[in-house]
């Protein structure tokens, strides 16, 4: 489904990526790995065009991507979580999952929200263009969730898809995202992400700075999305045992190029000690 060919990509003057090809299909938990430094993030945001490629092809359900606006992408069925979660600080938890919804909206061709950015003062931004469609305050028209699905339910219902495997969100819709502890902030992204259904899951590093029981959380979430066989998942993560206790494939980055590939079994001490050990 996705298959990322000879990709180049870098900042400035400096490339980092130099030929990555991978590929990632229905159903399976890809897992990306590398020392630090090495492009791992630097793929990802290639991969929903958040950074330019400066060569090669992304490409998607038969469709290339490479030249497409990460709005697009997301509209296409690609849903990223990127590292440090960047939720929207000033928007209730309600709106941050509503914001989500737009990236669904979007495959219906109106404009997807994975184009606003989640930082600092464009929280107004966002909370402005929550509010023309009408989501911040009660009584006014929300995302018609309902209308995409055809359920018939409320205007400003966020999916099922979104919370069902997140029972303290709804707890907590009124709260503002920035008030969130970082277990909470990263289960808000993850449900973002979730509620526009994305057929391909983008995770960069989600357990970096979450206490150990929040990731057994997020273990049980992807294990979860993996069984319900609906969803691939691309994962960036530096623990081997959560890579070795979730996944099915192995990329390894070095210095911006695939050094290894394989299946997870095939993920010995060996590889670890020339690839991954610090
Ligand atoms: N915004 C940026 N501007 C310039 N250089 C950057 C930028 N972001 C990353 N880099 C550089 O690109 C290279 C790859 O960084 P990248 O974040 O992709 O690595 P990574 O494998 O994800 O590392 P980590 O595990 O530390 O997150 C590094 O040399 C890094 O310093």
């Amino acid at each position: 489904m996705l298959t990322v060919e000879k990709l180049e990509s870098g900042y400035g003057e400096s490339p980092v990526l130099r030929g990555v090809t991978l590929e990632v299909r229905p159903g399976q938990v890809v897992c990306l790995l590398g020392r630090n430094g090495t492009g791992k993030s630097t793929l990802v945001k290639s991969i929903m065009g958040v950074l330019k490629a400066w060569g090669g092809k992304v490409g998607y359900a038969g469709r290339d991507l490479t030249r497409k606006a990460p709005g697009e992408r997301a509209r296409s069925g690609l849903g990223y979580v990127p590292q440090g979660r960047e939720i929207f600080g000033q928007l209730t938890v309600r709106e941050n999952i509503l914001i989500g919804l737009e990236a669904s909206r979007g495959r219906d061709g109106r404009r997807a929200t994975s184009e606003l950015q989640p930082t600092g003062r464009r929280d107004e931004d966002a909370s402005k263009a929550v509010s023309k469609r009408g989501v911040g305050s009660e009584g006014e028209e929300a995302p018609k969730a309902a209308d995409r699905r055809g359920g018939g339910r409320g205007s400003d219902e966020i999916p099922q898809a979104a919370i069902e495997r997140f029972p303290v969100l709804p707890t907590m819709y009124d709260r503002r995202g920035g008030d969130l502890s970082g277990g909470q902030q990263q289960q808000l992204a993850f449900a973002r992400v979730l509620a526009a259904e994305p057929e391909l899951l983008i995770l960069d590093e989600p357990c970096e700075g979450i206490q150990p029981s929040i990731v057994d959380d997020i273990r049980d979430v992807i294990r979860s999305i993996k069984s319900d066989g609906r969803t691939a998942i691309l994962l960036v993560e530096q623990s081997l045992e959560f890579v070795r206790s979730t996944g099915d494939y192995v990329y390894i980055l070095e210095k911006g190029a695939v050094a290894w590939q394989g299946d997870m079994e095939a993920l010995g001490d060996d590889v670890v000690r020339r690839y991954l050990t610090v």
